[in-house]
């Protein structure tokens, strides 16, 4: 076929021409049209954009409209997003309903920030008034000050986040809304207290009751376990003894809005997990929990937390708190009140059950399923799943590792294989039988080497190397801040533990001291003669660390030490005046007095005993009647910051009550511990020796104005410590403080009463008395090089020195 335009030329020819005639203007429209498709699109994509609604995806779950046209947005937005976006929208926009795009929620919930914000007062205008207020108590113990810390960091940090939601709302219409409900009450600012100071009746009796009407309360309980006898052993007991008092209900905190417990231990030490009490992992926390479930009808809000002080308990803590304050809000919206915790009696006798059948295993939720098992006990009655009944305490093991390893309960108070006894003999104690120590004290060793022996030998004439410093009881019903206890003692208002016989510990500290003795034959310096003095024990001090009196035997122990013609001095801490009361004979009686006034002496001796003041005074009082029978003696040590400063006056109204013989005033030695650290003790706190004598000066002028009738004795300048002695020792114009050691003997062998004056030994050596230092001159002085050179001995001694109340 030919085409018209073919001009007779093949088709190919002719179609490759006509191509090369419009190529030009064909493509440049094609371009041209495709520009305009490309602009006119993207156009319209931008137009459409600005109306869209915000992204499902980001707000659905929280955002609906309100009648005014405002958007109550979720709590983490409100402060960036609402008010840049309140700020955007026109009046017109205001005005018109807004559209909001997304799956439909089962409740429309927005918190109020009154909920959250601390105090109602502070919550902007519009916020859901508050009708009542909750007061969430923060209650703590703490033997080594850790605790305080985590309690302290639990009080601050609540409710300062963002509101933690555990799993995103799914899109589906029929599961309950995990966001803050609408708030009813508000939460006053956490009140944190520490409960080994704490009046417990006024708490855990009765609920706390606050001036604030409809104030409810919560209680959040931080504890740690201990292994040894510590101060959560007497709130164990107080909670203990309030459910099986006749005379109180038996849910005397049931008016409590809810409580929960977090629990710190060391999972490394502790890390058998079944059961309660000391030697488990958190097990006195879980005890806690069982009893505050008890005494407030299963009023708990949130299951017991736990975290190892060895691996991030703080992260711990800060979960067990983000998960505790979902309900703590749903608490204050009314909604939840821990209902499916709620005991009866057969609750109640369920627990009992499960303490003797079960062996007090508890089943532990793992940190993963927390949402999961929060969400049953949020929405169902039933108990959740890892879990053995709602009502019983249910442990949450917020740690990571576990073990099945089991740890006898404790019977000794210082087992062998205890943290205790390891830390006593790495600080150099010998441990003898469960309850007793011996130590050569840093005095007893100048002394072998002719350097010098302690303040003792000054004042009373007992050569350090014949002095063997020992205690029948480790454990202390205090916790000075000075004490040298490194804070892992046991502490104890009663004795509870296995007593030994008294002969068994003598022998013990006897062999424990001449063993250390035998030690030091190949040290420099050691001279021969004191070397082989130092086999015959001739005194016994029985201070140390703990509370010597406290052990049930001190008096036969006493008797033996007699027998022996060992003298003896004893140190009590005044705290326990009826086992005062029993003491017998002693060569020298002493009683720390820390400090003049109760608030002092608590700051400063941070006793157990809730009415160590009235025990402190009973004490002073019995002291004053025991002074016709022995000589009896104050020990101030003197603690700059703490007890020094506008006391002397105050030491001075103690001294006309007990009417010592003698007042012994010494510098604190700085011990450097975690637990003198931890309560605010530092190098700046000791004394100079200047410091010393000038508080001295000050305690004699404020004696003599009284009319009591001392004077300033002697002094041992090298340990920082005066002695200030009843007139009763000036004897024919000179000071008589030495004791006739021998007479002493004698006299406890008539059996006959007899009286202090009736041992005086021979005068006060000149060099020790007032004024002349009271260094023995037949000793050698060594001081020591570079920059603690000038400062008192026990300063720079170290762990070396005495003990806080030795
Ligand atoms: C002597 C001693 C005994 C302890 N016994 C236990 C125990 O039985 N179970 C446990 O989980 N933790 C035990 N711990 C670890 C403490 O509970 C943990 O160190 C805690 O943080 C101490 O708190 P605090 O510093 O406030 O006193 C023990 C610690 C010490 C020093
Ligand atoms: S210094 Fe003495 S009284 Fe004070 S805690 Fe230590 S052992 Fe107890």
């Amino acid at each position: 076929m030919e085409l018209p335009w073919s001009n007779g030329q093949p088709l190919g020819t002719n179609l490759l021409a006509l191509w090369h005639t419009v190529r030009v203007p064909l493509l440049v429209s094609l371009a041209l049209t495709y520009l305009a498709v490309v602009i006119t699109s993207r156009l319209r994509a931008r137009a459409s954009k600005s109306d869209s609604p915000p992204s499902p995806s980001i707000l659905e779950p929280q955002l609906s409209a309100e009648p005014d046209g405002t958007v109550p947005l979720p709590e983490k937005f409100e402060a960036d997003v609402l008010s840049k976006k309140r700020r955007k929208l026109s009046p017109a926009s205001n005005r018109r309903p807004k559209r909001i795009a997304g799956t439909q929620v089962q409740k429309k919930k927005a918190i109020s920030p009154v909920s959250d914000g601390l105090d109602p007062a502070s919550g902007p205008a519009g916020a859901v008034p508050a009708q009542s207020s909750i007061q969430v108590f923060v209650f703590y113990s703490s033997l080594t000050g850790s605790t305080a810390q985590y309690a302290e960091k639990l009080a601050k940090d609540l409710f300062s986040e963002p509101p933690y939601v555990p799993t995103p709302a799914p899109p589906v219409t029929d599961i309950p809304d995990d966001s803050p409900a609408p708030a009813k009450a508000a939460f006053l600012p956490p009140i944190v207290e520490n409960l080994d100071y704490l009046d417990l009746d006024d708490y855990f009796i009765t609920p706390a009751t606050l001036q604030t009407p409809n104030t409810t309360s919560v209680y959040l309980l931080v504890i740690p376990t201990y292994e040894i006898t510590s101060p959560v052993d007497a709130f164990l007991e107080h909670l203990s003894e309030t459910h099986h008092d006749f005379r109180i209900d038996t849910k005397p905190l049931r008016s409590l809005a809810g409580f929960s417990v977090f629990g710190l231990g060391d999972k490394e030490g502790w890390p058998a997990e079944e059961g309660r009490g000391g030697g488990v992992f958190c097990g006195q926390a879980k005890e806690v929990d069982r009893w505050m479930a008890k005494l407030t009808g299963g009023k708990r809000i949130f299951p017991i937390g736990m975290g190892d002080v060895k691996n991030d308990a703080m992260g711990s803590l800060r979960e067990w708190r983000e998960h505790l304050e979902i309900l703590l809000r749903d608490l204050a919206s009314g909604e939840v009140i821990a209902e499916s915790n709620t005991l009866d009696s057969e609750d109640e006798e369920d627990i009992d059950q499960e303490d003797t059948t079960n062996n007090g295993m508890e089943p532990l939720v793992d940190v993963e399923d927390i949402g999961n098992s929060m969400r049953q006990t949020l929405t169902t009655s039933q108990p959740p799943k890892n879990t053995k009944s709602a009502s019983g305490p249910i442990a949450i093991d917020f740690t990571t590792t576990s073990s099945s390893k089991r740890t006898p309960k404790v019977k000794e108070m210082v087992p062998k294989d205890s943290p205790t006894y390891n830390s006593l003999t790495k600080q150099g104690y010998t441990i003898v039988g469960s309850h007793s120590g011996v130590k050569i004290c840093r005095w007893t060793k100048s002394a072998l080497r002719g350097r010098g022996s302690c303040y003792k030998y000054s004042f009373y004439g007992i050569k350090s190397h014949l002095c063997m410093e020992t205690t029948p009881s480790l454990s202390c019903s205090n916790k000075c801040v000075f004490c040298w206890r490194h804070g892992t003692n046991p502490v104890s208002t009663t004795w509870n533990w296995t007593v030994d016989p008294p002969d068994m510990i003598l022998q013990g500290a006897m062999d424990g001291h001449y063993q250390k003795i035998k030690m030091m034959k190949g040290v420099p310096g050691v001279r021969a003669d004191r070397f082989a003095e130092a086999f015959r024990i001739r005194h016994c001090a029985l201070s140390l660390v703990g509370e010597p009196i406290f052990y049930p035997h001190i008096n036969e122990f006493l008797d033996m030490l007699h027998s022996r013609r060992i003298s003896s001095f004893l140190v009590c801490n005044a705290q326990h005046p009826d086992q005062l009361a029993r003491l017998k004979y002693v060569t020298q009686l002493y009683v720390s007095i820390d400090a003049s006034n109760k608030e002092s002496l608590r700051r400063i001796d941070r006793p157990l005993h809730r009415d160590f003041w009235e025990r402190f005074m009973k004490c002073l009082e019995i002291l004053r009647a025991k002074r016709h029978r022995m000589r009896t003696v104050y020990r101030l040590t003197l603690v700059k910051g703490f007890n020094i400063e506008e006391e002397a006056e105050g030491y001075a109204d103690l001294v006309e009550k007990g009417l010592p013989a003698f007042v012994e005033i010494k510098g604190v030695t700085y011990c450097g511990t975690s637990t003198s650290v931890g309560a605010g003790l530092s190098m700046s706190n000791v004394p100079f020796y200047e410091e010393v004598c000038e508080f001295v000066r000050k305690l004699n002028d404020a004696l003599g104005r009284r009319g009591l009738k001392y004077g300033i004795a002697a002094e041992h300048a090298h340990s920082c410590c005066v002695l200030i002695a009843s007139n009763d020792y000036f004897i024919d114009g000179r000071w008589h403080t030495v004791i006739h050691y021998e007479r002493f003997f004698e006299l406890l062998e008539t059996g006959k009463e007899f009286g202090p004056l009736d041992y005086v030994g021979p005068p006060t050596e000149e060099w020790a008395v007032w004024g002349q230092g009271g260094f023995n001159p037949a000793d050698e002085r060594v001081y020591r090089k570079g920059k603690n050179k000038g400062k008192t001995m026990q300063e720079v001694a170290g762990g070396e020195a005495e003990s806080g109340c030795g």
